[in-house]
Formats: C-alpha cells, structure tokens, sequence
C-alpha cells in the first residue's frame, strides 16, 4: 500500500497545550514506518486551561460546560490542524487523516460494586466538529474500545512504544513523565504478550499544581527544575509521600487527576508547614523520580527480568532536577532521552496517536492486551468524516486494501 499522509493530535493531562504531528506512514504493526513532515504547537491559554481544569473535579464540572468544551475543543484541534497544514503547505486533500486523542477529563479504570458503576473514560473535543472544520477524515476516542474489552484504556503507547523500541539485546522502560507517569516495559527480543504496561503514578501533575500555588498562579510548571534545584528534599515528607496506597497496587493500573488532583495537593500542603516553597517542590519533584524507580523494582524487576535502558520522554525530560533524581534512584542503567534515539520528547504521543489513527482505519489492532489488562486484541477508534470527499478517500485507501 503507498505512503499516506496523516496528522495526530496529542493533548494531554498536563492541560499545557495541544501538540499537532503531520507524518507520512506506510505498513503496519511491527512494519510500521514513520517519518515526521512537521509539526505545531498549541499552548492552551489560561481561560481555556482553567475551564478544562475545572472539568476534571464534580466539584467544578458541570453538564453545560462538559457540552460546551466538547465542541469549543473539537473546533479548536481543527483550527490547529488547519494552521499546520498551511505551515507545511499541505492541501487537506492530501492528507487521509487527523487522529486526536481528545482531552480526558475523567478516568474511572475499576468499577464499583453497583450495578451501574461500570469503569469509564472520557475524552473530549468532538471528531465530528474535527472532521467539519478541517474537511478531512477525524479518528479518536481510543480508550473505550480497550475498556469494552476488559482493559484499563490505558496506557496505549504501549502499542507503539513495541513497534519502535523492541531490540534483540537489550531490554527496556520507556518512561513517559507526563501529567503522569506510565512505563512501556519490553523484555529483550519481546514477543508482543511480553509487553508490560502500567501508570507509575504522578508524573508532572503534582509538581505543576505546587508551583501554580506557591507562585500565586504566576507560573504553571517549574521550568528548567529553577525552584526544585534551590530547596533540599525533606526525607519525612517523601516517606509519607511513598506511602500512597496507588504505589502499591498491582498492574495492570492506570490513574489520573482524579487521585493526584487539588485535594491530593492540599492534603501535601498540610503534610508540609513550615517547609520552605523550595524544599516542597524539590520533595515532590524527588518523589516523582522515586515512585518511578520503585514501581520498576516492586513490579517488573526479577531474576528473569532485567531492565538494560531506561527511555525517558514527556515534557518531565526537560527538568534537569528530575532527571537527576531519576538517575541517582536509577544506578545500574543508563537512562536516555527519546532524543537519543531521534524522537523528540515533546511531539512522541501525538505522533503514536498518528500510528493508533492509521491502523484502526486499515481494519488492525493498535492495542497490546498484556499492557492495558483487555482480554483480546481490539480495534481502538471510531471515525468520523462530515463531508463525501473524506469519505471518499478512505473508501478508497480501503478498496487498495484488498
Ligand atoms: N523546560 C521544562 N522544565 C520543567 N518541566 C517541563 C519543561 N517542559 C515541560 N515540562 C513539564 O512537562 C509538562 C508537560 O508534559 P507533557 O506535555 O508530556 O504532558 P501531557 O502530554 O500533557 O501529559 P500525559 O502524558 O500525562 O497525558 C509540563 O506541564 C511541565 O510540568
Ligand atoms: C486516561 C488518560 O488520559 N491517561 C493518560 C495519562 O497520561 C499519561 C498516562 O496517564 C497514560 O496512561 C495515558 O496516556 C498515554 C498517552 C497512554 O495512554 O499511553
């Protein structure tokens, strides 16, 4: 089959932005072949990080807004899409697809003992709204289908991360240090049942809200790790951070702002008077690096299983503080970049969701049961084109199919 042209779309729990990937694949699964065209990014503005933010927590949420964000952001994925494709000066009619993983504002992995309380996820930032203002084929909305199967929704990088990082030699984490945090283990020359997939717990989410707060809302991130590397690491306040019950359930498990959000921070705030703003982010930063390097022995170290490299991506690779602190809990390997292996750190998941979008639309699998807990392989997605020429040209990348 030729080459395509597709755009994947990445916005994730962070709530700092969108991240728009247009890319040209060809083949599938372990055939797979990427090569990056261009790309943008969006960084939310503070109205629309605060109103997404405020989605997040029944508190705040609220039947109207949910209606409202779900379109707002469909329209604002498309006007990215469109901005890119003028960058790169691509036609729409080019281009097969625009794959987007939505913005999740809740995640329910296990269900309750009532009837009705089902595990669900949601993403919002409606594909038909994608579709309409770009004019090209909209695939999203990945996690159900894994969830329909039994599966936590989570984490789906794992598909991708086997495709690009399975080696006859060495075996390998890859670290994603988002929102938050999630490893893709793959056992040296892995079989794809081999793979190994779970959220290790707070990625940057914990960090961001501390900073936000210290700083009066003057800054959203600790950029660089500034404020981390001017405080000490309170020894008390990480034992008590390292006994979070997340830590010590077993994977397959997947989390979120649901259990990292606002109250686990205030309950961190009151653990915390009269600790310098300083040593409180440096703590949290430490702890993050910590619950990383744990969950690695507690869950996937044993005689058989080893771990040679350590791959760290997600916006976590830019704070300097962190990856020290990943290093000094990480001795025995050698912890890269993706960049060491020419994916950059920022762009890696809106460019797996490009790889999701393009085999749920060629008809295969793009999930990995072993990762996410699902009981069979599925087809994640669903597809959406508003108007005959989108439709059109899948029909007919589905005709060469045959
Ligand atoms: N230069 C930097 N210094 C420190 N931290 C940084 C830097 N650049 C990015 N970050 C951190 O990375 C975060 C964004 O990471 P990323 O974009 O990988 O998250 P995400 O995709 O939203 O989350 P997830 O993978 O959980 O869905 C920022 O909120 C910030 O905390
Ligand atoms: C429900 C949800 O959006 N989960 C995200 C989140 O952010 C990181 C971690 O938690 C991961 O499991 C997942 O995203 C990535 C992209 C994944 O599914 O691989």
């Amino acid at each position: 089959m030729d080459k395509q042209l597709g755009i994947g779309l990445m916005s994730g729990t962070s709530l700092d932005g969108i991240d728009a990937v247009l890319i040209e694949i060809e083949g599938s699964s372990v055939n797979t072949k990427v090569k990056v065209i261009d790309s943008l990014t969006h960084e939310y503005e503070s109205d629309v990080r605060h109103a997404l933010k405020e989605l997040c927590f029944p508190e705040t949420a609220s039947l109207e807004k949910i209606c409202s964000m779900n379109m707002f952001l469909g329209r604002e994925l498309g006007m990215l899409v469109n901005k890119l494709l003028d960058k790169a000066s691509i036609g729409k009619e080019e281009v097969l697809f625009v794959s987007s993983h939505g913005q999740t504002i809740f995640h329910k992995p296990l269900g309750g003992e009532k009837r009705m309380d089902v595990p669900g996820t949601l993403q919002i930032g409606d594909l038909s709204m994608l579709s309409e203002i770009t004019g090209i084929t909209a695939v999203g909305d990945f996690r159900t289908a894994d969830m329909s199967a039994g599966g936590q929704g989570a984490p789906l990088v794992s598909f991708v991360d086997y495709i690009l990082f399975n080696n006859p030699y060495r075996s390998r984490a890859i670290q994603n240090i988002g929102g938050i945090g999630n490893v893709t283990y793959i056992p040296r020359n892995a079989q794809k049942d081999q793979v190994m997939s779970f959220d290790t717990g707070p990625g940057n989410m914990v960090i961001d809200e501390i900073v936000y707060r210290i700083t009066e809302s003057k800054q959203v991130y600790d950029k660089d790790g500034e404020i981390a590397s001017k405080g000490n690491v309170n020894q008390k306040l990480l034992n008590k951070l390292m006994e979070h019950p997340y830590l010590k359930l077993r994977p397959p498990k997947t989390t979120g702002r649901e259990l990292f959000g606002n109250s686990f921070v205030d309950s961190v705030m009151s653990n915390s008077s009269g600790l310098p703003s300083e040593d409180i982010v440096a703590t949290v930063t430490a702890w993050t690096a910590k619950t990383i390097a744990d969950s690695y022995s507690r869950f996937i170290e044993s005689p058989s299983n080893s771990i040679d490299d350590v791959v760290i991506g997600g916006g976590g690779s830019y704070n300097p503080f962190l990856m020290e602190q990943l290093r000094r809990y990480l001795p025995n390997k050698t912890v890269y970049k993706h960049e060491d292996f020419q994916l950059s750190s920022n762009l890696k998941e809106a460019i797996a969701f490009a790889i999701l979008g393009y085999h749920c639309l060629i008809g295969k699998s793009n999930q990995i049961p072993s990762a996410t807990g699902a009981e069979n392989p599925v087809i994640m997605g669903k597809i959406s084109h508003t108007q005959p020429q989108a439709f059109q040209q899948l029909s007919a990348l589905r005709g060469n199919l045959h």
